[in-house]
């Protein structure tokens, strides 16, 4: 079997139901999804790794052979997670056209040896999904292990992170982290998975936008006949007609445009941009410059450099500031936390000088 080419396509588009359940669901959905004729390759859960025991663990192997005609019927690749050499071997002897390691097992090298191991030999398509915590070595590593087993053919797909507490999102996106895998690792497709990150609809479109904004390779998007009655993933997933709706809305950005006048336009303001940048490092050593002085006259004096009431001040007058200046509290305050800290790490070394 021809080996599927992740490049071949930009933007692509890989849906199916969260788990396979039965096999008209299956297959009916696989059909829907199909016949918007915007999905490039159908997807199914066959193995689910559930948070707890005794819910809803994938319906093994006969899923397979219903993807398999899913496959037959609709003309369309599909590809499915696997998380153990077990599984490996029964996606390939059903003609998977694409495997993907889950959060899960991208965070576990034991496993993604396993995985690595049961591939050798293969020259399936693999795609890596970034681990539970937010730990850029172990996607590498893990995308490391499975092209030292000879695959070529590899791809990201960022689905969030773990993170402990209320959020609007299941998964936090932290698109910086995303943005840095792509920079270590700037030849792999990168997929977003917006079902992942948001765990609701709400958001889907919103995310996926903002993929496409950053000049992501494809989606991975979540898709049922009935959602609502779903037996995994019920909240984030939509009907074939709604992943058709939300597909269309996606504005997908080119990399750059190749006229004259954009060029131009850009390379007038990248200079602004640069002249700015070089006050802002000027400013920034001055402000240091000051608080080495003020670590000095501490140090004369005994006087710890942490300075709580004076910080406070200072981020106070920053938040007030924000929203005059058209900045968002959250991201100036970022920036002084920073400073802060670079400017006690320095009065920290003069102390103990
Ligand atoms: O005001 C001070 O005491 C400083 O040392 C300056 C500074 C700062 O960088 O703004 C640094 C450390 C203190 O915790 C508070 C403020």
């Amino acid at each position: 079997m021809k080996t599927f080419d992740l490049k071949a396509k930009r933007p692509l588009i890989i849906s199916g139901p969260c788990s396979a359940e039965t096999e008209e669901q299956t297959i009916e959905t696989c059909k829907q999804i199909a016949a918007t004729g915007m999905v490039d390759v159908l997807r199914a859960g066959i193995w689910k790794p559930r948070t707890k025991p005794g819910s809803f663990e994938g319906v093994g192997l006969k899923g397979l052979a219903w993807m398999s005609e899913a496959r037959k019927e609709t003309g369309l690749p599909f590809g499915l997670e696997v998380a153990t050499a077990k599984h490996v071997e029964a996606a390939l002897e059903f003609g998977a056209d694409m495997l993907w390691i889950g959060a899960r097992s991208t965070g576990n090298p034991f496993s993604v040896q396993e995985i690595a191991d049961a591939l050798k030999g293969t020259d399936i398509t693999v795609l890596v999904k970034n681990p539970m915590t937010p730990d850029l070595d172990l996607w590498v590593g893990a995308v490391t292990r499975i092209r030292n087993a000879g695959i070529k053919n590899v791809g990201l797909i960022h689905r969030g992170f773990s993170a402990y507490g209320a959020s609007l999102y299941r998964n936090n996106p932290m698109w910086h982290l995303a943005i840095e895998m792509r920079s270590r690792m700037p030849e792999l497709p990168m997929i977003c998975d917006p079902s992942h990150i948001c765990g609701n609809r709400t958001y889907l479109q919103e995310v996926a936008q903002k993929s496409a904004d950053l000049y992501y390779d494809g989606l991975i998007l979540e898709s049922h006949i009935c959602p609502a009655k779903a037996w995994s993933d019920a909240s984030q997933q939509v009907t074939p007609s709604d992943l058709e709706t939300l597909l269309r809305s996606i504005v997908w950005r080119q990399s750059t445009a190749d006229t004259p006048e954009f060029h131009d336009a850009l390379a007038g303001l990248r200079r602004q941009i640069d002249q700015i940048d070089a006050e802002l490092f000027e400013l920034l050593s001055n402000r240091m410059r000051v608080s080495e002085q003020i670590g000095r006259v501490k140090k004369q004096n005994n006087v710890a450099v942490l300075q709580g009431g004076r910080w406070s001040s200072i981020l106070d007058k920053a938040m007030a500031q924000a929203p005059q200046l058209g900045l968002s509290a959250e991201f100036l305050k970022t920036i002084m936390e920073a400073i802060h800290l670079e400017s006690i790490n320095l009065q920290n070394k003069i102390m103990n000088e």
